[in-house]
């Protein structure tokens, strides 16, 4: 029997203040989603049937080692500073890893929520365990449960990151970082930067990987996965499961209201690459940081586990000199990537709006 919500109180309490989730109310059994889940109108993905599908293929990146060297940089280059989303294949983790990562996830998120509310906020270090984007301040809530784990040392992670996933998730984060840190050099050598292990290093050094859990959703066309945002950081590396429904926005320069949304289809084996806002503001916004969304579904529950990567929080970021020098003016002024945090996460649901913050009047 399904569970009354008399007011949007009892659903947000449930939900979200006792920790339930949106997985908590999907197995009460409802048949429709609650009003808080019903976005506007321009929010929602519908007829995404007849949306293209990203058809470029993914980057070999153990090329990058051998004579196709400079062919696979290109690739890269040439992704970051049109779409800012790539995908790459041949990165070190095994398909049977990537399996098992998947199934870590799906473990997690069928705990009972007792167990999972030991992740919430303040209870276990490194650990987070919650629902939606930022549910205190969202009118309308994303159809989503998320896990954040973050890195301080392996130690710590083995201590406080839960059970079900900690090992597979650790050694994802190990191999993630090393991509990144190849395709971050990459990207910083186009920039006309001297590379120097300590500025990739610097760009990278938090890490935090999520594990993001959409139920099946009784009515799709009403809701939404996660909302249109671009990622915080410098670059993100995705595993998505095979279901798919991640989109991002193509950047038209003249009419970006306008752009068209293209699927990042599931491609066995694969990872997805795509960039962050920090990345575009230390590029001089050479380098894209994409809107992206992620619609539901009704047939299966879908995982997601990104791993991002940012300075840390006291750093300033602003435009690499080098840039500014060679475009003659900087498009975004330095900040401190505490202050963006602060501002990113006050924005919700809404695209690009963060990246305003560090804009200057010269900026495009
Ligand atoms: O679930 C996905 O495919 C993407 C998730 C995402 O964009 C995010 O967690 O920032
Ligand atoms: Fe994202």
């Amino acid at each position: 029997m399904a569970q009354i919500f008399n007011s949007s109180n009892s659903l947000y309490d449930f939900v979200v203040r006792d920790g339930n989730g949106v997985k908590g109310l999907v197995d009460t059994g409802i048949s429709e989603v609650p009003e808080r889940y019903i976005q506007p109108l321009q929010e929602r993905i519908m007829n995404q049937h007849d949306s293209r599908v990203c058809d470029v293929p993914p980057i070999d990146l153990s090329k990058l080692n051998g004579p196709e060297h400079k062919k696979v940089v290109d690739e890269i280059v040439r992704a970051t500073e049109t779409l800012g989303f790539f995908q790459v294949v041949n990165h070190g983790m095994s398909l049977e890893q990537l399996e098992s990562l998947k199934e870590a996830a799906h473990a997690f998120f069928s705990l009972p929520t007792e167990k999972k509310i030991m992740y919430r906020p303040g209870v276990t270090p490194m650990v987070k365990y919650g629902t939606s984007f930022v549910a205190d301040i969202e009118k309308v809530m994303e159809w989503k449960d998320v896990l954040s784990m973050s890195y301080s040392s392996d130690e710590d992670a083995l201590k406080y990151w839960p059970n079900q996933c900690k090992e597979v998730v650790l050694e994802y984060l190990k191999v993630s970082s090393k991509i990144v840190r190849d395709i971050m050099e990459i990207l910083i050598v186009n920039l006309g930067v001297e590379p120097d292990d300590s500025i990739v290093e610097h760009l990278i050094g938090v890490k935090t990987v999520n594990m993001n859990y959409y139920p099946a959703c009784p009515n799709p066309e009403l809701t939404i996965g996660v909302g249109r945002h671009s990622d915080i950081g410098t670059i993100t590396v995705l595993l998505q499961d095979g279901i798919g429904g991640l989109y991002v926005k193509v950047e038209d320069d003249n009419h970006a209201e306008n752009g068209e949304w293209l699927e990042i289809p599931p491609i066995p084996g694969a990872l997805v690459i795509n960039i962050g806002d920090i990345l575009q503001i230390l590029s001089n916004g050479k380098y894209r940081s994409p809107e992206h969304r992620v619609k539901t579904t009704s047939s299966q529950s879908r995982v997601s586990i990104p791993v991002f990567l940012m300075p840390t929080l006291t750093e300033k970021i602003g435009p690499l000199a080098e840039m500014v020098k060679k475009d003659g003016l900087a498009h975004y002024k330095e900040v401190l990537v505490k202050d963006y945090v602060t501002n990113y996460f006050a924005h919700v649901h809404a695209g690009k709006k963060p990246l305003d913050f560090a804009r200057t009047f010269n900026s495009a």
